[in-house]
């Protein structure tokens, strides 16, 4: 569908023979980003990954982005300090300094996606707000590139002919910390809120982290990659519930023409029964094999696909997976007194990344690793 907005001609991109088309046959031309005013302000001119337009800058940040920041190494040593930190807050509570931290990147955050998650918002947003925002940015980025990773992408690869400036950096740090947030958060609530809407489900997936994890402090992440439900799970919430089902727009660097003109992720010519949570599609064993999120796929794009495809796929997952096994595993969970699943308001927010409407409300009980299975 093209739809004009104010003067740009905007194309919506919505069928799996269209987003092959642009993604994959045509993704040289949709390389690149359209200039956002805000997104320009919050990233010293574009100079990080997601907003960069094609070009040098942006192939050497997200290459950089890959090796340095979202290597296996690194995320196995991100991933344990996450579910070390998961399984302390359950037993000793929450570390004051790093909760204030957190809590000022979580207003950062909520700011930033605020602001770019209509189209040109910015015009209505007052440019004092803005560079209000764009200065706790900073602070924030400057304790994060002092304290901990000063060298981290100056010195970079000597193989790599590419001076990042110190500023460069923060923005990019800055594109890992937005772009990794709301992203995997909304993930967990969703699969909480379907978990809490079908307690055999949750019980199903439950049993299958209980058993898996044994008496262990936590589950770890070889146990997690034999956790097939809850994999299932997290498919099936990035299906129906696809966290950025926009993903970021693209803009063509010339004049071209795409396919005439349906949503692939719930599109009934590719998914049976497609508005219902149903994560068994995704353990199916007879041919033809499930679909799968890694790009090939064009029926299920929760990461993108192409030259801009998200590059915090396998940290996403890994993430997610783990943080889900650890809530099934340290808590028994159920709706607040007098509520029954289907009091549970499943409706979307709108925005860059799609959260429930009504923020989900949970009973949580801890359970002791060593207590027996599902009471
Ligand atoms: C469930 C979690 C996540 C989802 C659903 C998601 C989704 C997406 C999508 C749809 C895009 C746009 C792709 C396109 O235009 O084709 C994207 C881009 C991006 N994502 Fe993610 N993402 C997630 C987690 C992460 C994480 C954990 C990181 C980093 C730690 C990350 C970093 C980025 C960056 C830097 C880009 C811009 C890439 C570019 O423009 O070349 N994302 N993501």
């Amino acid at each position: 569908m093209l739809l004009h907005i104010g003067k740009v001609p905007t194309l919506v991109v919505s069928s799996v023979e269209a987003a092959r088309e642009v993604l994959k046959i045509q993704d040289l031309t949709f390389a690149t980003r359209p200039f956002s005013a805000a997104g320009a302000t919050l990233t010293n001119g574009c100079r990080n990954v997601s907003f960069a337009p094609d070009g040098e800058h942006w192939r050497q940040g997200k290459k950089a982005a890959v090796v340095h920041l979202l290597s296996p190494n690194k995320v196995h040593g991100l991933l344990y300090a996450f579910s070390d930190g998961l399984a302390c807050r359950v037993v000793a509570g929450s570390c004051a300094a790093r909760e204030v931290r957190t809590q000022r990147f979580r207003e950062a955050i909520n700011g930033a996606t605020a602001i770019l998650s209509g189209p040109r918002l910015e015009e209505l947003f007052p440019s004092l707000a803005l560079k209000k925002l764009a200065k706790k940015w900073n602070a924030l980025l400057d304790e994060i590139v002092e304290v901990d990773f000063i060298d981290l992408l100056l010195s970079a690869d000597p193989a790599v002919d590419y001076a990042f400036s110190r500023d460069d950096v923060k923005v990019i740090f800055m594109d890992i910390i937005a772009a990794g947030t709301d992203t995997s958060y909304v993930v967990l609530e969703w699969a909480m809120a379907e978990w809490m809407k079908n307690p055999a489900l949750m019980e199903r997936t439950q049993r299958e982290v209980r058993e898996a994890a044994g008496g262990k402090p936590a589950p770890t992440e070889d146990d997690v990659a034999g956790m097939s439900h809850l994999r299932a799970v997290v498919k099936e919430v990035l299906r129906l519930h696809m966290p950025a089902p926009l993903l970021i727009p693209r803009e063509a660097m010339a004049a071209t023409r795409v396919l005439g003109y349906d949503a692939m992720a719930t599109d009934p010519d590719w998914w049976e029964v497609p508005e219902e949570f149903r994560p068994e599609r995704f353990l199916r064993e007879e041919p033809p094999p499930p679909a799968d999120f890694r790009g090939s796929d064009f029926q299920f794009l929760p990461f993108g696909a192409g030259r801009r495809m998200c590059p915090g796929m396998n940290f996403a997952i890994c993430e997610v997976e783990l943080a889900l096994a650890g809530l099934l595993y340290h808590f028994d969970w159920s709706l607040p007194a007098g509520m029954v699943p289907e009091d549970l308001d499943m409706a979307e927010s709108s925005g860059i990344t799609v959260r429930l409407k009504t923020p989900l409300r949970l009973v949580a009980v801890p359970r002791s690793p060593n207590s027996g299975m599902l009471t």
